[in-house]
């Protein structure tokens, strides 16, 4: 048999992703305090790439993997040719607009300066509404507003402590975002009884996981 190679987002997603696979009797050869990358299971014939959360689909895309699990803001943002799966629903959190209290999102011709580790989701949401001037940054994008280095912000929003903390709101909630389980085009067609027989096991993983009984 054929080994099926799966790609998991380290950080944020692997537990999640973990116990959703234990409640099928998979994944429990990954081991989260090693520094390896690549976890075999010989009787099921899967094996495991931990990767980036950023580099899953690109894995996916390339062929490297047959299927990933990653969020769906990376792929909004990257826009790689695969298909998406399954909604996990869990990494649960929103894109938002965000800045100080009462800021305006609709500035007519001023350009609105919007700082961001998304710049394709950004684009995209604004293009036909407000003209925009993107400040791209790699993280601890609440500062931006702050610094008066941009006016607003777009970023992920899960609990709201980051933004409360440091004195932003949320301005406009953009979408929802959760985990999603993607495969290469072409490993779906040459692989499908594989691929769907493991989502099968994830679903029921998920359920149980979830609290829902099987039966
Ligand atoms: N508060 C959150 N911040 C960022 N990602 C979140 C959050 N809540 C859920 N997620 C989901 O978890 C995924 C992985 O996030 P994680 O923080 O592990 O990695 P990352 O921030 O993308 O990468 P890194 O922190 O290594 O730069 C995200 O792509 C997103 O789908
Ligand atoms: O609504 P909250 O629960 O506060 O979560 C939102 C924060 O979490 C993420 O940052 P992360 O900690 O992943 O670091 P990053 O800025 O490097 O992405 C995101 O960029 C926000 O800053």
């Amino acid at each position: 048999m054929k080994w099926l190679i799966i790609a998991v987002a380290k950080g944020r997603l692997e537990d999640e992703v973990k116990k959703i696979l234990a409640q099928a009797g998979l994944g429990n050869v990954i081991d989260s305090d090693s520094r390896k990358l690549i976890f075999e299971d010989d009787k099921n014939r899967i094996r495991y790439l931990v990767v980036k959360p950023v580099d899953v689909a690109t894995y996916v895309e390339s062929g490297v993997a047959d299927l990933g699990f990653v969020g769906k803001d990376v792929l909004l943002e990257q826009e790689k040719d695969v298909y998406e799966l399954m909604d996990l629903e869990f990494g649960k959190c929103i894109f938002a607009a965000a800045g100080f209290p009462n800021t305006l999102i609709d500035k007519g011709e001023e350009p609105l300066r919007i700082a961001t580790k998304y710049p394709n989701i950004t684009t995209n949401y604004f293009q036909d509404r407000q003209k925009i001037e993107l400040i791209y940054l790699n993280g601890s994008v609440e500062l931006a507003p702050i610094v008066g280095l941009s006016d607003i912000i777009v970023d992920l929003v899960e609990t709201g402590s980051t933004l409360k903390a440091n004195g932003l709101v949320i301005l406009e909630e953009m979408m929802t975002i959760s985990a999603r389980v993607i495969s290469n085009r072409v490993s779906y067609r040459f692989q499908h009884d594989r691929i769907q027989q493991f989502l099968d096991e994830v679903k029921k993983g998920k359920m149980v996981y979830a609290g829902n009984s099987i039966n």
